[in-house]
This record gives C-alpha cells, sequence and structure tokens, in this order.
C-alpha cells in the first residue's frame, strides 16, 4: 500500500525521505473515558516489508518487454499468467518450517543452507574500503563472510589473502560539519583549493567518496583489486594507461586504426606528464586489468574501449554501442528499452524512460556519460541512492557526489574536480543543483552535455513521492541557465497523469516516451487479509530471530549508523531477513533479494511480493494522506505574511523561518515550500528562492572596536544598524542586514566567516529559514490563495484515490477474484498484474470498492465534548479533524494530542465528513459567543 504520506524527512537524505515509521513516541497514559463510545486504539502504522535474500530454485525466462507505448494511447494489455510453474513452487515450498507454513514463500534457516552454495553466492563485489587505507571506494573480489551471531562485529575473510579485512561502513556522520556552498567558498578563499591542507585530504579522503571506517592496520593489497570510483588517481605506474584526449569525433588523438606514430605519441606523452598519467574527460586511465564489475570479473582493455568510444561517437550504431557495452561491462547484449534509450539520448533527445525497477537504466546514461563530450548531471533524491550510484560506475567513468553529508573539504576538493574537468558524472541532489552558487560554477562549464532526473515522478505533484525541489527542476531553467545538451528523466513508477506532468516540465516531447510495463514478469504477486493489527518491524525481526532466522528490522525510527549497518548486513548475507519499512531499500541492487516488490527477482529468478493487508492499515494510511492538507484562510495568512505589503517590497531578501511558521499556520515545513515553488514557478514570477539559511545570528567582537570595523566594512555598519544588543551581544536577521548593505546574504555569510577567520569576531546562528527575493507583489492575495488551495486540495484528493486504487486492487483479489487464469489461493500474480497496469495508465484513480462516506451518531457530540473540553484553544475545522483521525500537525502535534480520548477514534469516518462536523460544532459555539 501505498505510505508515502507519511514520509518523515530522513537524515540521510538531502531533503525528504521515504519513511513510514509511526512517532515512536511512548503512547500516551491511559486516558479516563468519556461519555460516548469505547475509544480505539488506533491501529500501528509500520507496515513492514519482508525483504530474505532467500534461495530460489526457479529461474523465469528472461520477460519479454512489451512495446513501447505512447501516451495518448496507453494499452490496457495485462501481461499474462505468471510464468512460475506449480512445482517449482512444490519443490520451493519442501521442508518448510512450522514457523513460516503459512507464508506463501519460505524462509530457510541458517543452518538448512548448504555451506558450500552459499559460500559460492557470497563472491560479489565488495564496496570502498577494504583493502584500501584511503578512505574511499575499493571494489575487490567479495570476501568470503562467515556468518555467526549478528550481534557480532561481522568477520570478514578474504579468499584470496585470507586476510581479516577492516570494517566497511558507509558513512553516516549526520552530525558533522553542516556544509555549504557559503562555507566552502569561504574556505577555498581563504585557503585555496590547491593548498596543502586540501590537497593531502584529496588524498587521504576522496570528496566523492563514501568515506570508511577503515582499520588502520596496513592490509596487503590483492592482485585483482578494481578501484573503482576515484581511488587512485595516480598509483606511480601501475596498471594500464589510457589516454583519450578528443572532444568530438576529428579532435581525437587515437583513431580506431592505431598507427606506430599514434602509438609513440601516446608513449610520449605518458613520459611527459608530471604524473604518469594522461587523462582528460574524466575517463579514468589508471585502472588495473582485471576489473570486477557487479561481481563479474572482466579484463578491462583500455586501448579498446578508448577506440569503441570513438567509433560510437562517430555513428551510433547498435554494432559500436554493443561493443563498449561488452568491453565496459561484459555484458552480450542490451537490454530491453536500453538501446533506444541510449540512441535517442546521444542522438541529443531529451528522453523519458519508464522501465521497472531492476530494469538496467542506470546504463542508459552511465553508457551515454562515456561518449558524450561534456560532463553529465545526475540529480537524484537521496544521498543513499547517490552513493550507491556512483560505487556501480564502470571504473572508466570518473564520478563525483555533492551531497548534505559532506564535509567542506570534501565539497571543495569535487567542486575542483569539477572546474578542472575532472569528472564525467556528478552527482547531485535537486537542492544543491539548484542553489545560485553552484548553478554559477556549472555554468562556467564548457559542456553540459545531459542532465539525468533520477526518479523523475518526484517532479510532479501527482506522483506518490512528490519533492518541491525537483518541482523547480524546469526544461526552462536547465536550458537558459545551463545550455544543457538534452535531458534523460528516469522512473519505475509513474501514472499516465505523473508522466505528462514530468514531460512537460522538463519538455520531453511525447514521442521520445519509452515506456515498459511497470512490474516484472518474474515477481509473484500475492495478498491475503490479516484479522489482527498489523505487528511492528521490531516485534517481527524478533520474532524471526526467536525462530533462529537471523533478521533485523529497518525503520527511519533506528539511528542512521545501525541503519546502514544493517543495510551492509543484508548486502552481505549475514542475515537473512530484513524487516522494513518503506525507508528501506531504494536503490538497493542486490541481485538476490527473494521477497519484496521494489527490490525482488533482480536476477530474474522467481521472487515473492506478499501483501497482508486490513482494514485498520488502509483506514490508518487514509487518513495520513490527509497531513499535507490546507486550508484556504491558512494559505491566505501565509501569503500575507510571504508577502508582507508594509516590509518587503520588490527586490529585497525575505526570510520565513521554517518551524515557527509552521507551527504559525499549522502548515508543514514540505507543504510551505511546496506553496513558494508556486509561488516561484507559477504563471506569474512572485519570487525566487534562495537557498535556505541560518537567519539569526548572535556576533561579538573581539579586536577593533564595532565602530571602527565599521567604517571600513559596509556589511558590519549594517549589522550596528540592524542589531539589537543583548548584554553585549549583537543580535540581527541576516537578510536584513544584507539589505540595508547592498549584498546578497551570501555575501553576508562569507563576510562573517572572513571576520571569524581573522579573530575580529565570534558569532552563532540559528533559525533555518527559507529565503527568497520578492518579484511581485501580487495584487489580490485573496484570489491567489484561493487558487493555491484548489490546487493543493486536489493534490491531496488524488493521494487518496490513490490510496484507494491499491486497497481496491488488493480487496479485489482477496474478495472477488475469481481464481481463474493463473491465479489461485494466496497468489494473484494475474489479476493484481491486470489491476497495476489498469493504474498505471490511467491517472491513478479508482472507483472504490470501499466506501469510506458513512458518518456516526456520536461524531457530532463527541466534538463539542472535545470543543468543550479545550475551550481555550482556537480550532479550525481541519485541525480538529486531524485529531479524530489521529493525525499531529505543526500547531498540534502528536506529543500533545494525542492524549486526548478522541485522538484517532474516527479515522474510520471520511475526513470531509469530519470536518463538516467540526466545521458546523465550531459555528455553533461563535453563533452562542455572539448572542
Ligand atoms: N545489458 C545488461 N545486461 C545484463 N545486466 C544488466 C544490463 N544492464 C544492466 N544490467 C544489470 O541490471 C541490474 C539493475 O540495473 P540498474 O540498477 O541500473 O536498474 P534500475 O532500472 O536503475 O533499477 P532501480 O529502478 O531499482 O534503481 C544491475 O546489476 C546492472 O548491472
Amino acid at each position: 500500500m501505498d505510505t508515502q504520506s507519511n514520509f518523515n524527512t530522513d537524515s540521510d537524505s538531502d531533503g525528504s525521505h521515504v519513511s513510514a515509521t509511526p512517532p515512536r513516541d511512548p503512547p500516551p497514559p491511559p486516558p479516563t473515558r468519556p461519555p460516548g463510545p469505547r475509544p480505539q486504539p488506533p491501529p500501528p502504522f509500520t507496515a513492514p516489508t519482508l525483504l530474505s535474500s532467500l534461495k530460489r530454485k526457479t529461474r523465469v525466462p528472461k520477460p519479454s518487454r512489451s512495446n513501447p507505448k505512447s501516451l495518448s494511447k496507453p494499452t490496457n494489455k495485462p501481461p499474462g499468467p505468471s510464468k512460475s510453474s506449480d512445482s517449482s513452487n512444490k519443490s520451493y515450498h519442501q521442508g518448510q518450517n512450522p514457523s513460516n507454513k503459512t507464508l506463501p514463500f519460505q524462509i530457510r534457516r541458517v543452518s538448512e543452507q548448504n555451506a558450500s552454495s552459499s559460500a559460492s553466492n557470497s563472491i560479489e563485489t565488495l564496496p570502498a574500503g577494504y583493502f584500501s587505507k584511503f578512505a574511499s571506494f575499493s571494489k575487490i573480489k567479495r570476501p568470503l563472510i562467515v556468518p555467526d551471531s549478528v550481534d557480532q562485529e561481522p568477520e570478514v575473510v578474504c579468499p584470496s589473502t585470507s586476510q581479516s579485512l577492516p570494517e566497511f561502513r558507509v558513512s553516516d556522520d549526520l552530525s558533522g560539519e553542516s556544509v555549504t556552498l557559503d562555507s566552502i567558498s569561504s574556505k577555498i578563499r581563504s585557503e585555496g583549493v590547491s593548498n596543502a591542507a586540501i590537497s593531502t585530504k584529496s588524498v587521504l579522503r576522496r570528496p566523492n567518496l563514501i568515506r570508511a571506517c577503515v582499520n588502520t592496520q596496513p592490509t596487503k593489497r590483492p592482485k585483482c583489486v578494481n578501484e573503482g570510483n576515484f581511488v587512485r588517481l595516480n598509483i606511480n605506474g601501475h596498471g594500464r594507461r589510457f589516454t583519450y584526449k578528443g572532444r568530438g569525433n576529428n579532435q581525437s588523438k587515437y583513431s580506431g586504426q592505431k598507427s606506430n606514430r599514434s602509438r609513440r605519441k601516446f608513449k610520449k606523452e605518458c613520459e611527459n606528464d608530471d604524473n604518469g598519467y594522461i587523462e582528460e574527460d574524466g575517463l579514468v586511465s589508471d585502472a588495473p586489468k582485471v576489473e570486477e564489475l557487479k561481481g563479474k570479473k572482466i579484463k578491462l582493455d583500455y586501448e579498446s574501449i578508448g577506440e569503441a568510444i570513438l567509433a560510437a561517437r562517430k555513428e551510433v550504431s547498435e554494432e559500436n554501442l554493443g561493443r563498449l557495452l561488452k568491453l565496459v561491462y561484459g555484458y552480450d547484449a542490451f537490454l530491453d528499452g536500453q538501446l533506444e534509450a541510449i540512441k535517442m539520448v546521444l542522438d541529443g533527445k531529451s528522453t523519458m524512460l519508464v522501465l521497472p525497477t531492476g530494469a538496467g537504466k542506470s546504463l542508459c546514461y552511465q553508457l551515454p556519460a562515456m561518449i558524450l563530450s561534456g560532463i553529465t548531471l545526475v540529480v537524484s533524491p537521496l544521498v543513499a541512492l547517490m552513493v550507491d550510484q556512483l560505487k556501480q560506475l564502470p571504473p572508466t567513468i570518473r564520478g563525483g557526489l555533492l551531497g548534505s553529508t559532506q564535509t567542506i573539504d570534501e565539497t571543495a576538493e569535487t567542486l575542483r574536480l569539477l572546474q578542472e574537468g575532472n569528472l564525467k558524472v556528478l552527482f547531485v541532489s535537486p537542492e544543491r543543483f539548484l542553489n545560485v552558487e553552484f548553478l554559477s560554477i556549472l555554468s562556467a562549464i564548457p559542456v553540459i552535455s545531459l542532465v539525468v532526473v533520477d526518479e523523475a515522478h518526484c517532479v510532479s505533484e501527482w506522483s506518490h513521492n512528490f519533492r518541491p525541489s525537483y518541482m523547480r527542476l524546469r526544461a526552462s531553467l536547465l536550458s537558459s541557465r545551463l545550455k544543457v545538451g538534452s535531458i534523460l528523466a528516469m522512473t519505475a513508477t509513474a501514472t499516465t497523469r505523473t508522466l505528462q506532468a514530468v514531460m512537460s516540465a522538463l519538455e520531453i516531447p511525447e514521442s521520445n516516451l519509452i515506456h515498459r510495463a511497470p512490474l516484472r514478469d518474474n515477481l509473484q504477486l500475492s495478498v491475503s487479509l490479516v484479522g489482527k493489527r498489523q505487528s511492528e518491524t521490531d516485534s517481527v525481526s524478533k520474532y524471526l530471530c526467536d525462530n533462529n532466522i537471523l533478521a533485523k528490522s529497518y525503520h527511519s525510527g533506528i539511528p542512521a549508523k545501525d541503519r546502514s549497518r544493517t543495510q551492509e548486513l543484508f548486502t552481505y548475507n549475514k542475515i537473512r531477513v530484513v524487516v522494513a519499512t518503506v525507508a528501506f531499500g531504494m536503490g538497493l541492487d542486490k541481485k538476490d533479494v527473494g521477497a519484496e516488490i521494489g527490490r525482488a527477482g533482480r536476477d530474474g529468478r522467481l521472487s515473492y511480493c506478499h501483501l497482508y493487508f486490513d482494514d485498520a492499515a488502509y483506514f490508518r494510511l487514509r487518513s495520513l494522506m490527509h497531513s499535507d492538507g490546507v486550508d484556504e484562510y491558512a494559505v491566505n495568512k501565509f501569503l500575507c505574511q510571504v508577502f508582507r505589503g508594509d516590509l518587503n517590497s520588490p527586490g529585497k531578501i525575505c526570510s520565513l523561518v521554517k518551524e515557527s511558521a509552521a507551527r504559525k499556520f499549522d502548515i508543514k515545513e514540505e507543504v510551505m515550500l511546496t506553496l513558494l515553488t508556486q509561488l516561484e514557478i507559477g504563471e506569474v514570477q512572485y519570487l525566487r528562492l534562495l537557498p535556505q539559511l541560518n537567519v539569526t545570528c548572535t556576533l561579538n567582537f573581539h579586536k577593533t572596536p564595532p565602530v571602527l570595523l565599521a567604517e571600513r566594512d559596509k556589511v558590519v555598519g549594517a549589522i550596528l544598524k540592524k542589531s539589537e544588543t543583548k548584554q553585549g551581544q549583537y543580535v540581527f536577521d541576516i537578510p536584513a542586514v544584507a539589505n540595508t548593505a547592498g549584498a546578497t546574504a551570501t555575501d553576508v555569510s562569507n563576510r562573517l566567516q572572513d571576520l571569524k577567520v581573522k579573530g575580529e569576531i565570534s558569532y552563532e546562528v540559528k533559525d533555518q529559514a527559507y529565503c527568497y527575493v520578492l518579484m511581485e507583489v501580487p495584487r489580490d492575495i485573496c484570489s491567489l490563495a484561493s487558487n493555491l488551495t484548489t490546487w493543493l486540495s486536489e493534490v491531496e484528493s488524488s493521494k487518496v484515490q490513490r490510496l484507494d486504487a491499491m486497497f481496491n486492487a488488493a480487496a479485489f483479489a482477496v474478495k472477488y477474484c475469481e481464481k481463474a487464469h493463473g491465479c489461485c489461493d494466496e497468489q494473484h500474480t494475474s489479476c493484481l498484474h491486470e489491476k497495476i497496469s489498469q493504474y498505471f495508465n490511467g491517472d491513478g484513480n479508482s472507483d472504490g470498492l470501499h466506501k469510506t462516506d458513512q458518518s456516526s451518531p456520536f461524531l457530532r457530540s463527541d466534538i463539542k465534548v472535545f470543543l468543550q473540553s479545550n475551550s481555550q484553544v482556537k480550532f479550525t475545522p481541519r485541525a480538529v479533524a486531524r485529531i479524530m483521525h489521529g493525525i499531529g500537525s505543526p500547531a498540534y502535534p502528536y506529543s500533545t494530542w494525542s492524549r486526548t480520548h478522541f485522538w484517532g477514534r474516527y479515522s474510520q469516518i471520511n475526513f470531509q465528513t469530519v470536518m463538516e462536523a467540526a466545521k458546523a460544532e465550531l459555528m455553533n459555539i461563535l453563533g452562542k459567543k455572539a448572542l
């Protein structure tokens, strides 16, 4: 089921993250029961997903993909019945544990596994840091991992060296320095990017790389180590060298036919190069001969790769692209949709690519990135996703990453490499991408060949995972500011309505849509109704552990460090099962996941996706779909604050402190950002968003007297004008100082940083705020508020309809499916495939088998009691309805309001019905007061 509306902002993301875990505060003490019906405790929200890397026996024949579909003519043809044979299922189910005999698939105990097979299965690729003393990626032959207790640190043994290896851990240092471009540019200015501090660190801690907790004990380098991305820029002459200076067909130094002259020239250049390397265009030249990609050893022949790239530049033919595919990845053929997409991209056409999960979308930008002359920018919604994608770049592509968890030095180093033209692919968050300073750095780059918008459905408000910062990625901005060659938008899941919105925003013509069926054919879908409350992830994983199945839970309530640890353990088959919320899985490219709809069966083998559903979970999720809703009254107040006629005038830098504004208007921060974004990108551009900033500054002067300093520094002058002094400290608003000084907020921040470095001042900043420059003040705020509210209400109801569509599909399978065409017992692959295809080919709306429009005779009286017992509080109808549905909001948080007896009591009654009843009662009270 769609749990998106409960997404919490996850700490390791650049913005919103997928997490469907309910607030983990302790439940309120049991209330004394008021008159009225007995309160029902709200059902727990977590809808755990079991991911298990099971040993599966059946291999499903490679699915044949359907033909590309046109947006205007979506075909609703359902895929045929599952290819899974009964016999394969039977064989799989043999020897079930009694504990899991009700499951539609079997979870084997570790002890049941064949040791030799598990050993052989574990030969895969390890990510960074195992051997390298550099905190960086180091792809090596996957070591044998000896299973032991999950509580112990994993013992990792490399079969080739029999050495104990240092533990790898993806850096999750979230408490580290907050990295802003301001601080970086300040650092660059004050220290210079090429100074010793940074360049030394650049060796020890590559900016694009994931920091690893690496054992400091020296480890011997095994011979067949693939250094992966950016591990060794300069390794004293080991490994094959490959030079490629071409920027276009005619300028390349080495043609397909290599002459003696070119060989000599190549040798000479190698000798002349200081580092012993010649690198250009971000193509890596120093990797060793034998590489390991996706656990498969391939011999990289850099000379041939260079030739293949040239040939593909000259002629984008299937033969030339296929050759490059074989040389770089070792694959014999393109998967369905890949060749078409790659050719379109290389043709300079903006493309919309919709392929199911695990269908090989990444290759559709990686291969063009090697061939195109300029840089490829990949916009990705999550840091974890970027890190995974960076790791998965082939060793021939030099990649970098700009994410929120990097330190100042790491970011500075990545920017330096970018400016020097030493990156071929750069992963960047949408927030960073739209940062004015970053845009100005990018605009200085000669060629940006391609912008890839990964998880492109996030661009559309009609998608299941909308991100306001993604909405700002418009083709107009990309072309006007960056002169981008073309755009490749990629997603696995988008309805027709979402696709239309994305393609319109990114100006992708309908003819450039490549669209395959949303579900892979090797997934067996099954559903069962559960009559009792769904358990939470923690209790399910405990249950599994108690039954000797190594399992761990994963949700946003678990610290990031432990979450990465769990992912790591799962990836290397140290545990069999992860019991997770939707917080887990994005970007996980583990081939042998046996059960989970997003990740399972990437190896093509039959995999199982089972949905346990019940009415309580459905109602709970349905309530949560209303958590972003806003009333016109609140939008109006919000707009008055944004445009503050008396204070804000066009050209001025303004700010809105996130936390206090959210409380004041009872609008969630993400929704405020959505509104501000609409004001920026709507028909009239009312404002221009700036990077978010801590706007309240408290400052102390230390050396020069403030008045003297102000004489030679206009920022200090403005500070003295705009500050309040409290106990000798100067407290001011950074945007206000910027406006007075005629500077940007970034200029002020940089100046403060400079003065701090010189020992003139010390300061602290707080109050994270949305910042913007006012462009135009609307003439009629009321009608603007009305239009925005209508739009937000449509978004709200489309979320509910989306959930209903999924619920109806499951309810149909359980209650109405005639169990023909391959459906039997709980297995409903055929009918669910059909329903899911209908959903994606339509606009995501649903006719609805399930109605929630009945009311309760107690509703009005309960609302009345609630309002009377909280007469000192001002409520809106929506606030009352939220409480009755058990949804917290900024002004009425869970921590306070879940203590009321009425919290969540009416979650089974339509939200609108509850709002209407609340409105009537509030009017009643107001009427009585007026009398
Ligand atoms: N032509 C090919 N032949 C064989 N395997 C391939 C080919 N192209 C890609 N793959 C492999 O398929 C797997 C899935 O690829 P990738 O991660 O790019 O999928 P995706 O569509 O981006 O999935 P998701 O949407 O889940 O991120 C990878 O392990 C990749 O190496």
